[in-house]
């Protein structure tokens, strides 16, 4: 062989030897390093390998062993903070100016006719139908606007002002200041058992019963009473819900049942739990049923009759929401005829401008208006008092 075959003899085993024996040299390297990783893994976990490099000057040197993580503290079980409901004093006169808002058309309407330059036959028409159309009702609008026509004629030239005085001391008549309006909460400590009074709520679907027996509980309680809540709404299961959501916020006690149970037993329980614990009044949330349902209306006469075993029913509140207008009037009427009730709450007086049916429904029923619901706040719910009442009404 010449010079030049060796040559490339040379060169194409060197090719050879590239193309087979570097990758098997790059494999073994591959497992060798592979090896010392696993065994660096099995024997020291990742937190001792770091500390176990050398520490920085100055800083103290890292224990050898794993630092194991410290254990979390338990869960510290918070119970949520109380509220403290306002006092129900004066709460006509903060919710004043909702009123007047929702009552504005009625006040402004009648003001703006008393003030016309001559009172005659039309304009006296025109009082009678803005009071008619607040729900006053006709019967006692005919009255007012028949006393105030007297008293404007016997004083002979009375000024708008004077006229709004006389509209405000006959709208006041109306509202019968002289009813007992106190809510009956007291309890019965002269009792054998020392036993709790009983509030019983009732009213058609929606009306605002469960939120009002919420309201009810935080005035009770700002007024120094303690309390139990009966949800004897079994029908629906947020009701329940939502009346336990109320008495855990001031800390009263919630007798539940079952879902589809019978409501007189929850009303029962509650009262009983109310007697064991010593409580001065036990507040009964019933379901909404439409007066027209005879089923549901006798179930309601069966829940009160059964809560009287312990004791008589100190107080049945209708819940009658304002907007309904008369339809109102007729609710009360079949109520009472089933469960004898003996005070209204007038909820979402702040969403109409039919104020009057307080005057209707006092003067239907002989029932007095002992609440009034101004919004949808916890504490928006005020005792009612007829003199605070007609002055938002009549507000400038
Ligand atoms: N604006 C306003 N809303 C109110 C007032 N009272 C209650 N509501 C609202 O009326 C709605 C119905 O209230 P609920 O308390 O659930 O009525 P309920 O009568 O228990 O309802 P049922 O159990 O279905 O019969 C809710 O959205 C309340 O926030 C009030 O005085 N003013």
């Amino acid at each position: 062989m010449d010079t030049q075959s060796w040559i490339v003899l040379v060169i194409f085993l060197a090719l050879m030897a590239s193309a087979f024996l570097l990758p098997a040299l790059r494999r073994q390297r591959r497992e060798r390093l592979r090896e010392r990783d696993d065994a660096t893994l099995t024997t020291a976990p990742p937190a001792e390998v770091e500390e176990a490099q050398a520490p920085e000057a100055g800083t103290v040197p890292a224990p050898t062993r794993p630092v194991s993580p410290a254990p979390a503290p338990p869960p510290v079980e918070t119970a949520p903070a109380l509220e403290k409901p306002e006092p129900t004093a004066g709460r006509l006169v903060r919710l004043r100016a909702r009123l007047s808002r929702s009552q504005n058309a009625l006040g402004k309407g009648l003001l703006a006719l008393l003030s016309r330059d001559k009172l005659d036959d039309d304009t006296w028409d025109e009082v009678e139908d803005t009071l008619i159309t607040a729900d006053v009702g006709v019967e006692a609008t005919r009255e007012i606007v028949g006393k105030l026509r007297e008293q404007a004629r016997v004083q002979g030239t009375a000024t708008a002002a004077d006229l709004r005085a006389m509209l405000a001391s006959q709208l006041l008549a109306a509202l019968d200041p002289g009813m007992d309006r106190g809510l009956k909460a007291t309890p019965h400590r002269d009792s054998a058992d020392g036993r709790p009074a009983v509030v019983l709520v009732v009213g058609v679907n929606g009306a605002g019963k469960t939120t009002t027996c919420g309201k009810i509980a935080r005035v009770l309680i700002a007024d120094g009473h303690s309390v139990v809540l009966g949800a004897a709404d079994t029908f629906r299961a947020a009701a329940a819900d939502q009346l336990a959501t109320w008495g855990s916020r001031v800390g009263a006690e919630v007798v539940r049942g079952p879902e589809g149970g019978d409501p007189a037993a929850v009303a029962f329980d509650a009262v009983k739990r109310g007697t064991e614990s010593g409580v001065d009044t036990v507040l009964i949330d019933t379901a909404g049923r439409l007066q027209n349902k005879v089923g549901l209306m006798d179930e309601l006469g069966k829940v009160k009759r059964v809560v009287s075993r312990q004791g008589p029913v100190d107080e049945t509140l209708l819940i009658l929401d304002a907007t309904t207008g008369q339809n109102g009037l007729e609710q009360a009427r079949v109520f009472t005829e089933v469960v004898d009730v003996t005070g209204v709450v007038l909820t979402k007086l702040d969403g109409t401008a039919k104020g009057g049916i307080v005057i209707a429904v006092q003067r239907k029923l002989g029932i007095p208006v002992k609440l009034v619901g101004l919004g949808e706040g916890p504490d928006d719910l005020a005792p009612f008092e007829p003199a605070a009442f007609v002055d938002a009404l009549l507000a400038e």
